[in-house]
This record gives structure tokens, sequence and C-alpha cells, in this order.
């Protein structure tokens, strides 16, 4: 198998992506991931934040010209970018934004370019972000944009359930408007073709929620489901495509029904997220379909009450790059 070149964008400074890339340094070896990690951050504040933890790192430049290759435990292969600000732990600092944003950027056109195999991304800090005066909602929409992808999906994965979603970072209020039959289909569509072609789904099965309480109780409690999901769902299954729905979000997640599916879709975020997070936080992946290059991530956020304490988990961080890792082999 040849070796794959993973960027990890180490995210918000102040929080615990550049600790993920430390501890994630000391498993490299343990772990025989095939891939140089190449960690898109600052030297500084990674040999900062080593000390902090009590690590002990030794930096070495990235160069995108030298073959990827494996390095001894301890290494910590650094694609330099410069902070805005100086940075503590666990303090958040809009200044530091357009650097976070710059990582991101580097790593997308860096897959798009053929310099990496695969993105795994560290956790960001949205509204830090948007402090700064820069409009951002998300890695899932920042990567659609900057690859100019009409249409992509946020699909979380933990072991026995895949949620993917509908709309992703939207205000509550705006979620209805945004559930159209045309959506629904071209969400659907993407997530029965990643399956069959990234994950080994022949053919996939997937159980598509309603909207509303009770999918709508026949209209009494909502029209969506009447007027959009429905339509969708016989555009969908006239099409071959093995979905069923819409149902009702707090019956559909129960063990009898996802025994025989490959993925629910959710309509919005809040609707099935924490029911994945209940089922597998700290051991899920975030997963970009429809991207041309792969992207996965972490399953939880900038934790800013841990940076630089050393109590975090990893497990996360380990399934992204496996997911990753896995991604780009198949
Ligand atoms: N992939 C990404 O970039 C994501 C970013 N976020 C962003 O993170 C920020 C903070 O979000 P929160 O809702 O506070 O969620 P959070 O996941 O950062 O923290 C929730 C709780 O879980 C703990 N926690 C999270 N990850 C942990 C880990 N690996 N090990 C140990 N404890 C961990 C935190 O300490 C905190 O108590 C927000 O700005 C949000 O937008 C949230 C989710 C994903
Ligand atoms: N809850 C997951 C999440 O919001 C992560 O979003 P993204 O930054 O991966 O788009």
């Amino acid at each position: 198998m040849s070796l794959k070149r993973i960027a990890y964008s180490s995210g918000e400074p102040a929080g615990i992506g550049p600790d993920i890339a430390l501890y994630l340094m000391q498993e490299m070896a343990a772990k025989q991931w095939p891939c140089e990690l190449v960690v898109l951050g600052n030297k500084q504040l990674l040999q900062d934040r080593a000390e902090q933890l009590g690590l002990v790192v030794s930096c070495v430049d990235y160069d995108a010209e030298r073959p990827p290759q494996l390095w001894p435990s301890g290494t910590l292969v650094v694609a330099e970018h410069e902070l805005g600000a100086p940075v503590q732990a666990g303090q958040l600092d809009s200044a530091n934004s357009a650097y976070v944003l710059s990582l991101l950027r580097h790593a997308g056109e860096g897959c798009m370019q053929g310099e990496f195999d695969a993105i795994m991304t560290g956790p960001v800090h949205k509204g830090v972000i948007n402090d700064a005066g820069i409009a951002f909602s998300g890695h899932t929409e920042f990567f659609a944009e900057l690859s100019h992808t009409k249409q992509v999906v946020m699909m979380l994965a933990t072991e026995g359930l895949r949620v993917a979603l509908v709309t992703t970072h939207l205000p509550l209020s705006q979620v209805p408007a945004a559930i159209t039959q045309p959506l629904v289909e071209s969400v659907t569509k993407i997530v029965a073709t990643e399956l069959r072609q990234r994950f080994q789904c022949s053919s996939p099965k997937l159980l598509m929620c309603g909207l509303n309480p009770h999918a709508g109780e026949q209209g009494h409690l909502g029209r969506e489901e009447i007027e959009h999901i429905e339509p969708a769902l016989a555009a969908l299954q006239s099409q071959g495509i093995e979905v069923s729905g819409p149902w009702p979000a707090d019956t559909v997640f129960q063990p009898h029904y996802l025994a025989n599916a490959d993925a629910v879709i959710a309509m919005y975020h809040d609707q099935g997220l924490p029911v994945l997070k209940y089922r597998g936080f700290g051991n899920a992946v975030n997963i970009t379909l429809g991207l041309p290059f792969v992207r996965t991530s972490v399953d939880h956020g900038t934790a800013l009450d841990k940076a630089g304490t050393g109590a975090i988990d990893i497990g996360s961080a380990c399934y992204a790059l496996e997911t990753a890792l896995t991604m780009v082999t198949e």
C-alpha cells in the first residue's frame, strides 16, 4: 500500500486542535497508520503547547516536494502558517481567525492540486471567525465554496449508525423553508452514491426522517412532509434508490428500524446529531460527502476548557484519520 499524505488542519489555536496533533504524533508509530500526517499550523504554538502538556516534540518543516515518509515517534511535520496574535490556551482571539482560514485554504487547495490525499480537520470556533468579520458557518460550507461544489452533505458516522443532514448550519427558523423536494433529492442521491462508492454498501438502504413531530401527522402537524418530502421520496424510489419515510424522528432511531439501514437522513443538524453523539461521542467521525476530495473531521468542538490540560480524548481524531485513510485507499 502506498504511503498517503494527509493534511491535518489544526483549527482554532486556543482550542484542543494543536493538542490533538501532539497526541496523534505519539500514536503514529503504535498504530502504524500508512501515512505522513502534515500538521497545518504554527511551530511555536505547537512547541509551546507541547511544553504545557509535558510532551517532547521535534518539528520538521513540511516540504511539498519531498515524497511522503514515515517519521520517528515524537516528530511532527509542520506546514507553517503565521499566527495573527500570540495564543493562550482556552482564550479565543479574533486576531487569529484569518490564520484558521489560511489552514483550511491550504488543506483544500492542496487536496485539489494533488499535494495531499485527504484532509482531516481539527475543530474551529465558528463564532470567533465571524467576530473577525468573516462570514463562516462551517468547514462543510467552506470546502463546498472553495471547490465550487454546488451540493455537499454532512454525514456523521459511529459504530452502527450513520446520520446525514439535509440542512447543515442553518438557524432553526430557516429550516422549514429550506426543505424542498430538489434539495431532499440531491442530498439523498449523494448519500446513496457515496455509500456505494466509498463505504462498500452495494445497495444502500436509507431511512428518511420527517421534519415535524410525528412526520406531520398526515398534515395536522405541518405540511412539509406532504408537499416536499413525500414527492422527493417517490422520485427517489422511482430511480431505484432504497429509501423509506418520512419516518417520525422520535421513532426511527430505534434499534428495530436501524438494524437494516445504512444511514438515516435527518432534516436538520439537531434532529440527527444529538442521537449520533449520544451513541458514539468520542468515537465518531464527520465526513463531507460530495466534495472532489476526502475530508473527515473530529466529532467534537474546540473544547476550550480542556486545551493545554492533557485531559482530552483523541478517539474521534483517530477514527477520523482512519476513516480518511480507508476512503483514499479503497
Ligand atoms: N469540527 C468542528 O470544527 C466543530 C466545531 N465546533 C465548534 O466548537 C465550539 C465549541 O462547541 P461546544 O458546543 O462547546 O462543543 P465542544 O465539543 O467543544 O465541547 C463540549 C464538551 O465536550 C468536551 N470535549 C469536547 N471534545 C473533547 C475531547 N476530545 N476530549 C475531552 N473532552 C472533550 C468539552 O470539554 C466540553 O465539556 C463551537 O464554536 C462550535 O461551533 C463544534 C463541533 C464541531
Ligand atoms: N456538529 C458538527 C459540526 O457542526 C461541524 O461542522 P463542520 O465544521 O464540519 O462543517
